[in-house]
């Protein structure tokens, strides 16, 4: 039998369905985390009887009439899909907003358990729930739970086991209205909430703690304000990106480093006599790349784990807020901080998270744009590069983020211009969450779910992709193997050589390679590390010795033979150009049109290569005192770019002043 969580945003649901069924999907101190449904049978060590148990989870919503997608995966689910059981989970802290959504759920004729959860928290505010009559007053069962700690749930389970095909009678039923009528529903709306209030009066006992209210209230008052708010957000992104890449990442990466090393050195040895395509396949591609792309997993692993800390004590919530007013100004809503948010460790995720953006056009605009955040794959190429090229700076790498906002920002601008949607305002509600001390479990959770991930893919797609590079190049086109100095007549050379030639406005030379890594990256961005590494043949990025991503000698740099600034522009190249396939996959079913998908990979493409020319261009420009190579084909390009927009948007206000005319 499926038993369906459901309850308001943020009561807890995730948590409790982790803990049911052993799982680890997502949890945040925000609203609107899970946008999907997700299924799975419950643990046998919370129910011991004979039934087959099949947890669902579905994404939070205030009521049945939906408002936003998630919402009505919600309400379609338990509508349409007859689960057997539902939980309704209560956020006990916050007892009338979520009685509304349960006595729309008992409307419905599937018996319903009200799991009253958080009860920890009321506990400890001196807050006391009379559960007992609350039952009555239901007609249905309420259990106090805790889901962090799992108190409660197997009484929950096994009364929702009891309960599978019982009846069980409405408490409020809402008699026949026309769901068209805002009036009519909003009467009907505050009909129930006198009902639910009324019950409320007689079940809850809470204590005014004005004392402690005010010191939240008076953090909220700094973090949430323009000015302070806003430095104090670039701080901790600052302190995320510090930590992770600079020391503690930095220094756990070395260790694993040389382990990777010893590892290639003993099969390299084993290998010595072997022959040398065998050789240079195995220890170079396929050890040499995967280890490159391996080798950075602390860093990623530490700023997940950071940024999941953030999440859970509810300052990321806070930060949204920061951000809503920038964001208002250039078309979109708060809501779309939140898919940048979670953009910062995979693109993926971050385009579902649109969801819960409400307007049709923020929608789609966010999905295009919020991959401008680097993502968790991204971070290796940005190490690599300033490993590489600025060892001793701090700023290379929350530039990269500030200027993925920045875009962000542009971008939206654009698009509000060329769609014509100039006239309309968002609105943004978000409930800001309490503050609590960050669980150190869900962060440690957090970031090894995405060790995980990452391993696998490090294991499955960059292997292959490594392996078809080392391949690739090694023979030529008559498949005869490619003699040490004629690297250029090799299969992958002559492939990625005309995407190289489109390459020099950025990186002012035309180089194979650099191209290469750019095109594998765009199934993964981990490819870009691990083609980098085949390439050039250089298995060891991060130095041992040295306790710094790629030590002193920097052979990197030297093998790529591009200036420093050409490496900034190649790096910005790819970080702003369409993310891999999957986001592209993720963005494609977000946004629903060809236009919009084909759209959004034109505007990321130009993105990056406009960014990267300009970057390349100038900063060549104010080093040397002279233009980079290939600036007037680059010129011409982003002129091109700048045309079709500008066409756009005059066309947009053509479709505009029409509009009024005919009005
Ligand atoms: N103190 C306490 N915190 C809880 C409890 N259950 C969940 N939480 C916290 O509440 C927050 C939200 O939990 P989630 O499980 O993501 O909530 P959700 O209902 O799935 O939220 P959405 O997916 O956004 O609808 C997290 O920070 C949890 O750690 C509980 O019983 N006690
Ligand atoms: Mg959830």
């Amino acid at each position: 039998m499926r038993i369906a969580l459901t309850g308001n945003p943020n009561s807890g649901k995730t948590t409790m369905y982790n803990a049911l069924t052993g799982r680890n999907e997502k949890i945040g101190n925000w609203a609107g985390v899970t946008v999907d449904k997700k299924e799975y049978p419950v643990k046998k060590d919370h129910y011991n009887g004979s039934k087959e148990l099949i947890a669902v989870d579905l994404p939070g919503a205030y009521s049945m009439s939906p408002f936003t997608s998630e919402e009505s995966i919600t309400s379609g689910y338990v509508k349409n899909e007859h689960p057997d059981v539902i939980v309704n989970i209560v956020d006990a802290t916050n007892l009338s907003r979520s009685l509304f959504f349960t006595t729309q759920l008992l409307e419905l004729g599937v018996p319903v358990v009200v799991a009253l959860n958080k009860s920890d928290i009321n506990e400890k505010k001196g807050n006391k729930i009379d559960e007992k009559t609350l039952s009555e007053k239901l007609g249905c069962p309420v259990i106090k739970t805790t889901s962090t700690t799992d108190t409660g749930l197997k009484e929950v389970i096994q009364t929702a086991a009891d309960l599978e095909g019982a009846g069980q009678k409405a408490p409020y039923v809402q008699g026949d209205i026309n769901l068209h009528d805002k009036k009519e529903v909003e009467a009907a709306d505050r009909k129930r909430f006198e009902f639910v209030n009324a019950i409320v009066k007689q079940v809850e006992n809470r204590k005014v703690l004005t004392k402690e209210k005010n010191v939240g209230d008076k953090i909220d008052a700094v973090l949430t304000n323009p000015v302070s708010g806003l430095i104090i957000f670039a701080a901790i992104m600052f302190l995320v990106f510090y930590i992770s890449q600079s020391t503690l990442g930095t220094w756990l990466a070395d260790i694993l480093v040389g382990w990777i090393e010893t590892f290639q050195n003993w099969v390299g040895g084993l290998l010595e006599n072997a022959n040398p395509f065998l050789y240079a396949l195995l220890v170079d591609g396929i050890i040499g790349g995967v280890g490159a792309v391996v080798g950075f997993l602390p860093l990623v692993m530490v700023m997940y784990f950071l940024i999941a800390l953030l999440e859970d004590c509810g300052y990321m919530a806070r930060a949204t807020v920061v951000l809503d007013p920038i964001f208002k100004r250039v078309g979109l809503s708060g809501k779309s901080v939140i898919p940048m948010i979670i953009g910062t460790g995979c693109g993926i995720p971050a385009i579902m998270a649109c969801r819960t953006i409400r307007n049709e056009r923020e929608r789609r605009t966010t999905a295009m744009l919020a991959t401008f955040m680097p993502c968790g794959a991204k971070l290796p190429v940005i190490a690599l590069f300033t490993g590489a090229f600025f060892p001793h700076s701090k700023w290379v790498g929350p530039l990269m983020y500030f200027v993925g906002i920045l875009l962000i920002l542009l971008g939206a601008l654009l698009v509000k211009a060329v769609t014509g949607m100039k006239y309309r305002k968002s609105f943004f509600i978000i409930e800001l969450p309490e503050y609590k001390v960050p669980s150190l479990k869900i962060g440690c959770l957090s970031m090894l779910n995405r060790g995980k991930a990452y391993i696998k893919k490090a294991g499955t797609v960059i292997l292959v992709c490594n392996t078809v590079v080392q391949i690739m190049q090694s023979f030529n086109w008559k498949l005869q193997v490619v003699a040490e100095g004629a690297e250029s007549t090799s299969i992958l050379a002559s492939i990625a050589g005309p995407f190289a030639t489109l390459l020099i406005p950025v990186v002012g030379i035309a180089a194979w390679q650099l191209a290469a890594a750019s095109i594998t990256g765009f199934i993964a961005k981990e490819n870009v590390v691990g083609t980098l590494a085949t390439v050039y043949a250089l298995t060891n990025f991060i130095d041992t010795d040295e306790l710094a991503l790629v030590g002193s000698g920097n052979k990197v740099a030297m093998a790529m033979g591009i200036t420093k600034v050409a490496a900034l522009a190649y790096l910005m190249f790819n970080l702003y150009t369409p993310p891999c396939f999957a986001a592209l996959g993720a963005m494609n079913s977000e946004m629903q049109s060809g236009k919009w998908l084909f759209a959004g990979i034109c505007l990321q493409l130009a993105t990056g290569f406009t960014v990267g020319f300009l970057v390349y261009q100038i900063g060549t420009l104010i080093t040397t005192g002279a233009l980079g190579a290939g600036f007037v084909g680059g010129l011409i390009a982003v002129c091109i770019f700048a045309a079709v927009i500008v066409y756009l948007i005059q066309r947009a206000n053509r479709a505009i002043d029409t509009e009024y005319q005919l009005d």
